[in-house]
């Protein structure tokens, strides 16, 4: 049977689904439309894979491999929300609280010496970072603000930092040496299998990947970021914080960019605490402190030392802050630094929200201050210096008048570098790294290394290029607004692929349509001179630039990216719907066990359902499912025109009392239509119970709010604790389950 399929992820969106998915089933039953949850949160996805180490009653599934192969499909009608991409710290407290549960799993191996820790590390490393995205993305990535959103953010319009022409902030990036400047790119004229290599130095020849199939017309590129680079990079941009006295601020993707992210960030750890890695190098090695998993690990392991060591370390580490420039922070209050957690900033989300604060960071003390914003690849950090000198000459963007920026992003079967993580190798010693043609013995690409650099190779199949392609100028046909290829002709890769969206664009009628291709540097001034004026630009973009600027437009025009619509039509004919386009933000759920609110905005998944209901209704022929989308649609503007978005307050409307009124007005709709009468008959008695308990609910809903929450578990929490907590409302409740 035709189902649609929800995900049960972690974190704040877990916790609304508890509030929303059953709101959700009891509208949808009435149309006979199956919806069944397939749970791909961490500690799921965590005992999915060691089912050999768990009691009966504790192993599970693989939901996501099960979803994976779905997306292949084309039945698949998949609701996606926002799930955590671990790192190494996250992954460990998540094994820890499911030990403490009861299950019986094993460590996460740092240094695995035994056949068996190998294969352990190796299974938890294909958890670890952005796992289930990249598995499910089966489509290219078309993520937009509706209308009604948009006309939302204008007569509400969220606060904006204003910016001064004198701010100091910038970003700084390295100038040679780094992925953008080392790249080689080719595509390939026929299939072949390759395997990369490194030839050391000294003759001897290291196997870093035996075999990897590459398709006829894939495009294969092959670069390095040069340590030495790197730290020299590095040490003088610290330095220069320090003397300019700038907050020293770091923006990385470690999560999906799993593999030298990481890597990356440690080297920023060493070189800011270069004389306590001086002193105490060897006793953090003893211990087992790996630089790349953050400030936080270490403070935590160094906790095991006698304690008058301990105390000794603790003020170097002050010490070392002190005479360093000061860290931008995650969060002033608690001592979270920039270098805490890798997965603490990420720079989709992070350089926005510092631009929407003027271009400000906080420090330690809470104060607003200008920043050196460190993006040590310079392939796309250009995009946000621009951005940076446009809000210093004109101000400020103004919500009320500025246009949108739509994308079209090329993400399908792990374009580019967000699938590099595989082929992605700190680099053991000195030599040549290289491509080679396993048919041929020919070497494809080859770079001279040093021991430590970070070499990586991406690929991106031609049948996910055409698919953007089309998918662009379909999005620019059925808008009418100008859509810009941001593409560097500079840049090997991006060459590559300038040839093929030349070659792709003449199978479309394009006809009266303005498409252009610029650099990533000219396309990001084209495109916010043209905002400014109020103007409309579809950007259509790489995988990152898809990550970088669907997170970077939204906020700026609408607050957050979690109200964009966000659809991944799937190559095979399916759809996935992503729930807007930002994370699982930690932050609220810390709020919501503090003092029982909850300020997640479910605005994402309102739009993703309606949509997923539409498609629902035209594969299977269900006339109530489209009476049920239409009926949404109308809900959600409603919603946005009375303004039932979440408060950030406690003893507000918070996430529930935000789905209450959602479904109020879903109800209603559904009693105003005629295209269906036992749909009109259903709904005109539950929109009566609604509206007639409307105060007692709402009441019910801040009753509920002012003290502490224990859901019993912060990765796994307890399943009843948790949907007790998100289901306050006895009132709310009774009248959904007498739905039928
Ligand atoms: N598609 C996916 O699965 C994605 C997953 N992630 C993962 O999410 C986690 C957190 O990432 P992070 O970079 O902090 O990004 P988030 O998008 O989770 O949060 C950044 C900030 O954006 C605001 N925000 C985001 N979503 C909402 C929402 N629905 N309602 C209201 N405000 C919202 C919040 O700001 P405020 O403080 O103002 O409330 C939040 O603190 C990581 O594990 C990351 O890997 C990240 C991106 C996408
Ligand atoms: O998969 C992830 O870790 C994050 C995804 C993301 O940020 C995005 O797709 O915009
Ligand atoms: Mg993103």
């Amino acid at each position: 049977m035709a189902k649609i399929y929800y995900t049960k992820t972690d974190e704040a969106p877990a916790l609304a689904t508890l509030s929303f998915l059953p709101i959700v089933k009891s509208f949808t039953e009435t149309a006979h439309i199956a919806i069944e949850t397939k749970d791909i949160s961490l500690a799921s996805r965590i005992c999915a894979m060691f089912p050999e180490y768990l009691e009966k009653d504790q192993q599970i599934p693989d939901d996501l491999a099960i979803l994976g192969e779905l997306a292949k499909t084309p039945e698949a009608n998949i609701i996606k929300l926002p799930n955590i991409s671990a790192s190494i710290p996250q992954l460990k407290e998540a094994i820890e609280e499911l030990q403490k549960k009861g299950y019986n799993l094993p460590n996460y191996p740092d240094e695995p010496k035994t056949d068996e820790e190998k294969t352990i590390k190796a299974k938890y490393d294909k958890i670890k970072g952005s796992a289930v995205n990249p598995v499910l993305r089966e489509g290219n990535s078309d993520r937009r603000a509706p209308k009604a959103v948009k006309n939302y953010a204008k007569k509400h319009p969220h606060t904006m930092g204003e910016w001064s022409s004198d701010s100091k902030t910038h970003v700084a990036s390295m100038s040679h040496g780094d992925f953008k400047s080392n790249e080689k790119s080719l595509t390939m004229s026929n299939a072949d299998d390759i395997r990369i290599e490194l030839v050391g130095n000294n003759g001897e020849t290291i196997i870093l990947k035996d075999k990897i199939t590459l398709q006829k017309e894939e495009v294969i590129d092959a670069t390095v970021m040069s340590k030495k680079a790197l730290v020299d990079f590095l040490t003088k941009e610290i330095a220069d914080a320090r003397k300019e006295g700038l907050l020293l601020s770091l923006h990385f993707k470690a999560t999906m960019m799993k593999v030298s992210d990481p890597i990356i960030f440690g080297h920023a750890l060493k070189v800011y605490f270069a004389d306590l890695f001086q002193t105490y190098g060897e006793t953090f090695e003893k211990l087992g402190i790996d630089p790349n998993d953050g400030l936080e690990t270490l403070l935590d392991k160094i906790g095991k030392l006698p304690a008058d060591q301990h105390k000794e370390i603790e003020q170097a580490i002050a010490k070392n802050i002190e005479n360093g420039p000061d860290l931008a922070m995650v969060n002033s209050e608690k001592g979270i630094t920039n270098l805490h957690v890798p997965s603490d900033v990420i720079i989709d989300a992070s350089m926005p929200a510092m631009i929407r604060n003027s271009g400000k960071m906080w420090d330690k003390n809470g104060k607003l201050k200008d920043t050196k914003a460190i993006i040590p690849d310079s392939s796309y950090s250009d995009i946000y210096q621009a951005t940076i000198d446009f809000c210093k000459e004109h101000g400020a963007f103004d919500p009320t008048t500025m246009g949108t920026v739509p994308n079209v992003g090329l993400m399908a079967q792990k374009a580019e570098e967000y699938g590099s993580h595989d082929k992605t190798f700190e680099i053991p010693k000195a030599g040549t790294a290289r491509v080679v043609s396993i048919s041929t013995g020919k070497t494809l690409m080859e770079h001279q290394v040093e021991q430590g650099d970070i070499w990586r190779m991406c690929q991106v199949k031609d049948a996910p290029v055409q698919d953007w392609v089309k998918l662009a100028v379909s999005r620019a046909r059925a808008t009418n607004i100008p859509a810009v290829f941001w593409l560097d002709k500079d840049r090997a890769h991006d060459a590559e692929l300038i040839k093929k969206v030349n070659r792709y664009l003449k199978d479309h009628d394009t006809d009266g349509l303005d498409i252009r291709i610029l650099s990533p540097l000219e396309a990001t001034k084209f495109t916010l001179k043209r905002i400014k004026e109020g103007k409309d630009t579809i950007s259509v973009s790489g995988n990152v630039l898809r990550d970088y600027l669907t997170d970077l437009f939204p906020i700026l025009e609408v607050g957050t990216s979690a109200k964009m619509l966000s659809i991944v039509p799937l190559m095979n004919g399916g759809g996935l719907f992503e729930t807007g386009a930002g994370g699982s933000a930690p932050k609220h759920v810390e709020q919501f066990l503090e003092e029982g609110h909850l300020r997640w905005d479910s605005l994402g998944e309102f739009l993703a359902l309606a949509v997923s209901l539409e498609f629902f209704g035209e594969k299977n022929n269900n006339k109530k499912a489209q009476v049920i989308a239409d009926a949404l649609d109308k809900a959600t503007e409603k919603f946005l025109e009375n303004d039932k978005s979440p408060s950030r307050k406690v003893n507000e409307l918070d996430t529930r009392g935000s789905h209450f009124y959602l479904a109020l007005y879903w109800a209603e709709q559904l009693a105003l239509q005629d295209q269906d009468g036992d749909l009109k008959a259903t709904f005109s008695k539950v929109f009566g119970e609604l509206s007639s308990n409307e105060a007692k609910i709402a009441q019910e809903l801040i009753d509920a709010q002012g003290s502490p929450v224990n859901i019993g578990g912060y990765y796994l929490p307890d399943a009843e604790m948790a949907s007790n907590a998100m289901r306050p409302s006895e009132t709310l409740n009774n009248i959904l389950s007498s739905i039928s």
